[in-house]
């Protein structure tokens, strides 16, 4: 378990919304004192202010690859959106067969959905850096977040990575995903044109977006992401 040193000033993360400030306030503090063991509400829970990185890129572009030297080295938690629906298909939940359904069209599953798989690991844990990979893979992905979180990410990744060479590494990818086919890939890459680019020119826009060639190893890729996080000045955090 990790736990802030410093001690923090701000309750919620209201500071950084330009979107709904009282919808912050109040949402984020719900969010983060549910479902949290008693003691660690006053104590810990409320000096966390939120560090999100929202990871995008098309389907093989590495988010998944470079999310993990990211946690090496920056100690983030890695919420991958897709991992989380997997794993709700696998639980059998009541969504299972929707969101299977959804995977196997290379579709975008509900939201809200989606969004309440992450809201809980976010409650659950004792970390404040998140990496929400997969995430948001819509305009419709990213209103609903700012609406429910009332908040706005601190970075975007956007992996650049073309085509052919994100078919070929998802056709080898050997994880038995039921969406690592070339009829299901050729799908998922219509859709992240059509959906996924206009959230990278959002995000652009407002001048959160670090564009990373995804072209090259996985060394060279990440010699491009890692000063992104270097120029942060992260709390010192200690394992209590
Ligand atoms: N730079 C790279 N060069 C070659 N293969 C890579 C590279 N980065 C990741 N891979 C491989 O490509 C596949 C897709 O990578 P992954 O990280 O799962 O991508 P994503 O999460 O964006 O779909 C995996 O099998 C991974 O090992
Ligand atoms: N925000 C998200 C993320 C994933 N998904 C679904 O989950 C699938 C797999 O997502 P993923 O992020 O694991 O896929 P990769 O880009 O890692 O290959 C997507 O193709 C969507 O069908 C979604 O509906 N909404
Ligand atoms: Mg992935």
């Amino acid at each position: 378990m990790w736990r802030r040193v410093t001690s923090v000033s701000h309750l919620t993360f209201a500071h950084k919304s330009t979107v709904n400030k009282n919808a912050c306030t109040f949402k984020c503090w719900e969010s983060f004192t549910t479902e949290i063991p008693r003691k660690e509400k006053t104590t810990y829970q409320r000096a966390k202010t939120p560090f999100i990185t929202f990871v995008l890129g098309g389907p093989g572009s590495g988010k998944g690859t470079q999310c993990m030297k990211i946690v090496e080295n920056f100690g983030f938690t890695h919420l991958s959106a897709g991992e989380l629906l997997r794993r709700e298909i696998a639980s059998n939940s009541a969504d299972g067969i929707m969101i299977l359904n959804t995977i196997k069209e290379g579709k975008i599953v509900p939201s809200e959905l989606t969004i309440k798989l992450i809201q809980k690991e976010m409650e659950l844990s004792d970390n404040y850096k998140f990496l929400i990979d997969g995430f948001p893979r819509s305009e419709d992905n990213r209103k609903a977040f700012e609406q429910i979180f009332g908040a706005e990410p601190d970075v975007v990744l956007f992996f650049d990575c073309p085509e052919d060479e994100m078919v070929k590494r998802v056709l080898n990818r050997n994880q038995g995903r039921v969406d690592d086919n070339i009829d299901t890939i050729k799908k998922r890459l219509k859709v992240f044109t059509a959906l996924n680019l206009p959230v990278v020119n959002h995000y652009l826009e407002k001048g959160k977006l670090y564009k990373i060639n995804g072209v090259g190893t996985v060394d060279e890729i990440y010699k491009q992401v890692h000063p992104v996080f270097s120029s942060f000045h992260f709390e010192k955090q200690v394992r209590v």
